[in-house]
């Protein structure tokens, strides 16, 4: 691999978790993000697992390959659901996963558990995901949140299709990817922004109930 690929995405990840972070959506040491640096064969840089994501360091990014291990001996631990994003990269043509706990896709995913997925359409920003057809209709799964990590793993695996830009996760957050990192953190944003004026909406209209 040539090393300014790994610089390049270092600092493009790096700048995505900045602009996230102004945000606060890295609560207590929650969130995970990642970038592919490589296809064949598969590695990628993700979060190191624990530390504060609000802090720019030398040390926020792991190298890991196809089997989510490191790639160089290091102190630091890839993120705990490093597993996630490795299945997002196998079963998509994803260049960029992004992982967040928000308020809103806590309560959105507690609120449409039970129904398995979250539907929008007849928003603007349904447009952030390709979807230009009148009236088009964008799915979100909603998983549950199991503690073994390579379940919930393959719980997310099983809801990955060519529709699916994001899978929520019950109580927990989202991870959201793209093809690059522009278009993962544009997706994000886009589902937060649905998130947010959805419950607005409804604490408008119907109290909150
Ligand atoms: C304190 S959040 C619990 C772990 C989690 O869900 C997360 O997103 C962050 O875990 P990591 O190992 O990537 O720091
Ligand atoms: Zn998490």
């Amino acid at each position: 691999m040539k090393t300014i690929d790994l610089k390049a995405r270092w600092q493009e990840l790096a700048d995505v978790k900045d602009v996230l972070g102004a945000r606060g959506w890295f609560p207590g040491t929650s969130g995970n993000l990642s970038i592919k640096v490589s296809d064949d064969p598969l590695e990628f840089l993700v979060t190191a697992s624990g530390k504060d994501k609000y802090k720019r360091t030398d040390e926020d990014f792991v190298l890991v390959n196809r089997h989510s291990k490191p790639v160089e001996d290091t102190q630091l631990k890839p993120s705990a659901e490093t597993l996630l994003h490795q299945k997002v990269y196998e079963l998509t043509d994803a260049g960029c996963s992004l992982h967040v706990h928000t308020v809103s896709n806590n309560v959105i995913s507690e609120l449409y558990a039970n129904k398995g997925e979250v539907t929008f359409q007849g928003q603007e920003l349904i447009k952030a995901f390709n979807l230009w057809e009148e009236d088009a209709v964008l799915r979100v799964p909603i998983i549950e949140n199991p503690a073994h990590i390579p379940d919930l793993a393959n719980l997310l695996a099983e809801k990955i299709d060519d529709n699916v830009f994001g899978v929520l996760i019950r109580n927990h957050g989202i991870t959201v990817w793209g093809r690059n990192a522009f278009e993962a953190k544009k997706h994000l944003e886009a589902f937060e922004f649905l998130f947010e004026s959805h419950l607005a909406f409804r604490i408008h209209t119907q109290g909150g109930r």
